[in-house]
């Protein structure tokens, strides 16, 4: 039996995989007012990616936030957690009572503009542990998530809208069949912010 109340939420039906929108959750200010201040006092890094030999710099920023210990390893680097602002705590807070899941660290990207971007790649590093909960908050500018299965060729891509304030649970199988990421945008967008909560179940040596 599950246990806890997902009505507010929208199911999405891809196969293989476990996705619930939330698309608005309640926040102690707007969306867009929280982006600024995310924007203004994080103290972002530009993170190199090493992919075929090749080390380039992300098109994004980013920044690691999380209980001491909670070690990552992302796209080749270490990320050493910087410690819970009153802030991410409060989003933390909001995000845990929304997907009634905990979590010990948050990944926060800032995409400038529509030149920003993620490749695609799944969140299935060794220390989430099998199946993990992933939940995704978006404040700012609607960027759309795109979704790739692995190996189902005859499945199209689904290029999800995360609207200001919409939280995205991906559970279960998700990371296991599907990839995603973020596309660039030829046209202008304004800048926008994504929280990523995870659990680091397993250290990083
Ligand atoms: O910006 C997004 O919506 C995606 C972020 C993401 O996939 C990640 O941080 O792993
Ligand atoms: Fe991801």
């Amino acid at each position: 039996m599950d246990l806890f109340d997902h009505s507010p939420f929208e199911r999405l039906p891809l196969p293989d995989a476990d996705l619930l929108l939330l698309r608005r959750i309640a926040l102690s200010a707007s969306p867009d007012a929280l982006a600024e201040r995310l924007i203004a006092d994080t103290p972002w890094r530009r993170e190199s990616i090493t992919l075929w030999g090749k080390t380039r710099l992300q098109p994004r920023l980013l920044a690691w936030y999380g209980d001491p210990g909670s070690r990552y390893r992302y796209s080749g680097r270490t990320l050493e957690p910087l410690p819970w602002t009153p802030l991410l705590r409060q989003l933390k807070d909001a995000v845990e009572r929304a997907s009634g899941a905990r979590y010990n660290s948050v990944l926060l990207n800032y995409y400038r503009d529509g030149r920003d971007s993620m490749g695609m790649h799944a969140d299935d590093e060794p220390e989430l542990g099998a199946r993990p909960t992933v939940a995704s908050l978006s404040l700012g500018a609607e960027r759309k998530l795109v979704f790739r299965h692995r190996w189902r060729k005859d499945l199209r891509p689904v290029r999800l809208p995360l609207p200001s304030g919409s939280l995205l649970v991906m559970s279960g199988d998700t990371q296991a069949h599907w990839k995603h990421g973020i596309d660039k945008l030829r046209r202008a967008c304004g800048p926008r912010i994504n929280l990523t909560f995870r659990r680091i179940v397993a250290p990083v040596r």
